[in-house]
């Protein structure tokens, strides 16, 4: 039997009190060369002038973030690397090698691992990333996936982009709608299989699509201030504020909430914004250099992006984020959206 040992549970302290307190036991003394530790979407380590590397791991865990019945293996192997490259997105560097350590129950077949190792490999091979390793190992209680992502940013290109940038009088920008995954998880978990757009939904949850090509067009066009939103709009923004000193207000009339959600499902403010999943990149950047973002995305082809808002000075009350409504009153919201234990 386990002894208590003393503290708290962790459910009790929460996901990112938690993390503050691993920072505290190890970033006591951190290289020069580690350009950014714990805090950003993903480390950053230089190992010359001019050139950063970028270290980012995240697991998938079987009925925590994913299902068996609701996602084939293919599926699970694209999303588990594919939240990975959505951080090194967030960076906006380009990523490369894949590292893939696998915990199984024993039962799997072995056609069933090729096939995720398939999935991860179609994914990679799009964006340039290869698998270089892994490990193997047992799990009692279901299937694990954890992926590790290095990625490189060009030599003699600007600093990685990071959460600690945006400045008052930015304009808040997105890469895509918010709300699809989270409505694809709510499909599943309700079986709304006749849902108008259902299927759009569910593919959403099930193969996120990492916004690689925009992130490195957002660093290249001058942007400092970028992270991914994979908990959710009013989960993640408020650590942006936090992490570089003021507020945002968002224009919900701005926010790209697709109809099918908003004609669906009653509580879509809290779907689209707390629900998690979205892997779109969240971003903020002064008027001229958002004008150069747009600019970019036509002339490659790419959709959006979508301004949602702007980043003022923070308030007596510290950063926090505040919502527009419709009609130009700016209201209160409470942040919050998914975390591990509740
Ligand atoms: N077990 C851990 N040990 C060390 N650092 C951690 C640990 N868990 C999280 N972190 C660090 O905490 C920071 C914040 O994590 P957070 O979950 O907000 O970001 P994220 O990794 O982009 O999120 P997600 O897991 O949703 O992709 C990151 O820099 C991450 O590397
Ligand atoms: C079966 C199942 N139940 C619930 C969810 C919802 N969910 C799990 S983790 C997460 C946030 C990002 O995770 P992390 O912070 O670990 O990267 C969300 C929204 C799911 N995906 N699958
Ligand atoms: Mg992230």
């Amino acid at each position: 039997m386990r002894v208590p040992s003393g503290g708290r549970p962790v459910k009790e302290v929460g996901e990112f009190p938690l993390i503050d307190m691993i920072d505290g036991v190890v970033s006591a003394t951190l290289p020069r060369r580690l350009r950014m530790g714990i805090g950003d979407d993903a480390a950053v380590w230089r190992p010359r002038p001019g050139r950063d590397l970028v270290f980012t791991t995240d697991i998938l865990v079987q009925n925590v973030h994913f299902r068996l019945d609701w996602m084939d293996w293919q599926a699970v192997g694209h999303k588990a690397l594919a939240v990975n490259l959505s951080d090194v997105a967030a960076m906006g560097a380009q990523p490369r090698l894949a590292l893939v350590s696998l915990a199984l129950t024993g039962s799997e077949r072995d056609r069933e691992v090729t096939d995720l190792f398939r999935g991860m490999n179609a994914l990679g091979r799009r964006h340039g990333v290869v698998v270089a390793g892994g490990d193997l190992s047992a799990s009692p209680n279901g299937v694990i996936v954890s992926v590790t992502v290095i990625g490189e940013t060009s030599a003699g290109r600007r600093a990685v982009m990071t959460r600690d940038g945006a400045r008052p009088g930015d304009i808040i920008g997105v890469t895509g709608p918010l709300g699809m995954a989270a409505a694809g998880l709510r499909v599943f978990q309700q079986q709304l299989l006749t849902l108008d757009g259902n299927p759009a939904m569910r593919e959403a949850y099930s193969r996120p699509k990492p916004r690689v090509r925009e992130g490195r067009l957002l660093a290249r066009a001058g942007v400092r201030a970028a992270m991914d939103l994979s908990d959710g709009l009013l989960g993640d923004l408020p650590k942006m504020c936090q992490a570089s000193g003021v507020s945002a207000v968002i224009d919900i009339a701005r926010v790209p909430i697709p109809n099918a959600i908003k004609w669906n499902f009653d509580d879509w403010f809290d779907l689209a914004l707390r629900g998690g999943e979205d892997y779109e990149l969240l971003f903020t950047a002064p008027p001229a250099v958002f004008a150069r973002v747009c600019r970019a995305f036509r002339l490659a082809g790419l959709h959006g992006p979508w301004r949602i808002g702007e980043i003022v000075k923070a308030g007596a009350k510290g950063p926090e984020v505040k919502i527009r409504e419709a009609s130009g009153k700016v209201e209160e919201v409470e942040s919050g959206a998914y975390t591990h234990w509740g």
